[in-house]
């Protein structure tokens, strides 16, 4: 069937989930994955897997059992061969008492597609290694300009879309944290007043491993027109991670998601969206509707989906969201 109509819906490039001798992945369903596991142990309760999700995100023991107990293992082995390449790497040059810098694993996806809840997942089951390492985790939106800059700007409605990322501050940061450096500065962003703290900093004092989460990770910038070398967001990452799924599904999660806060977040008088808590269903629905649309969809399409062909692994979500396949980036 063609699909020139100029309404029709544009396809997500699948192509890399079809396994073939010349895609640069291994693809697994995600029973095949989970054999991956083999003995690593389940070091996180049903309480504490609850306390970690998202609202609407219904993970539970049995989803991090089938897909993160091998991920994390599959990590275990990517953190180790990178210390034991350090540790050659300074006797080739004769260097001593050099500590190693982070090990950086960066997550992308779209927004509502459960980002957060993979990063503080990973993060728990990470910082249960036997050998305990300092897990840290940050998100992109703090290096998103503060709403009063958007509106000076006037690019407002444009949120998430990579113009509205101070994304030299977020290379700096990176690049500290990659050179080793104590006490570095992140801001912070809230999703209940839809905008940066302004002053409010997590600190991130060398751990052993830095998850980077945001729709924005594996994008690059464009070349600055004075032949200026800038690096990538991922340049400085050892790892990434796209969380996957079709338009649709998405599209549910973020309205519903939407409707729920409705009864929850945007109670609160603090909330930018408190004015939706008091509006009739039907035009809350139409206000969701039209911001995943015009914002967030549009931005997928543009900006995001673009990104997955760069990632090392992806983790493709189905129905409630729940993982039905994986791919992972042959070495
Ligand atoms: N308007 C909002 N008010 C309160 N919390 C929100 C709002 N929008 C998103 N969140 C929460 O913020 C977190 C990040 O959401 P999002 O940026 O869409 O990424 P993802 O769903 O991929 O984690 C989620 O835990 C989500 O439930
Ligand atoms: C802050 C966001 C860009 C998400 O970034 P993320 O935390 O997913 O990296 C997003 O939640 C957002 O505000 N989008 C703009 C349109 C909307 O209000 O949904």
């Amino acid at each position: 069937m063609s699909t020139s109509s100029r309404n029709a819906e544009p396809r997500a490039p699948l192509d890399h989930f079809q396994a073939n001798d010349f895609s640069p992945y291994h693809f697994f369903s995600s029973e095949e994955w989970a054999r991956f596991r083999a003995d690593t142990p389940l070091t996180l309760t049903a309480d504490e897997v609850q306390r970690l999700r998202s609202l609407g995100d219904p993970i539970d023991l049995n989803e991090v059992r089938r897909i993160y107990l091998s991920l994390s293992r599959l990590l275990s082995a990517h953190v180790e061969s990178s210390l034991l390449l350090f540790q050659q790497r300074n006797r080739f040059l004769s260097l001593s008492d050099v500590t190693k810098t982070p090990f950086v694993i960066g997550i992308a996806g779209s927004v509502a597609v459960g980002k957060s809840t993979t990063a503080r997942i990973l993060k728990e089951l990470l910082r249960r290694w036997p050998s305990s390492p300092k897990v840290d985790l940050i998100t992109t939106d703090g290096f998103l300009y503060p709403n009063a800059t958007l509106i000076q700007k006037d690019i407002l409605n444009r949120k998430g879309f990579p113009e509205s990322y101070d994304t030299s501050a977020i290379l700096g940061f990176l690049a500290a944290i990659k050179a080793g450096r104590p006490n570095v500065a992140a801001p912070c962003y809230s999703h209940l007043t839809y905008d940066v703290l302004p002053e409010q900093f997590t600190t991130i004092d060398r751990p052993d491993i830095l998850i980077f989460e945001g729709i924005n990770v594996l994008q690059s910038r464009d070349l600055p027109a004075d032949g200026k070398i800038v690096p990538m967001v991922s340049d400085f990452f050892d790892f990434s991670i796209y969380i996957d799924a079709d338009e649709p599904l998405i599209h549910n999660w973020y309205v519903n998601r939407f409707m729920n806060l409705r009864q929850t977040a945007f109670r609160d008088p603090n909330s930018y969206f408190h004015r939706y808590a008091a509006i009739s269903e039907d035009e809350a629905l139409a206000r969701a509707e039209d911001l995943w649309a015009n914002i967030n969809l549009k931005n997928l399409r543009e900006n995001i989906l673009p990104t997955r062909p760069r990632a090392d692994l992806i983790l493709r979500k189905g129905e409630n969201h729940l993982i039905d396949s994986v791919a992972l980036r042959k070495l």
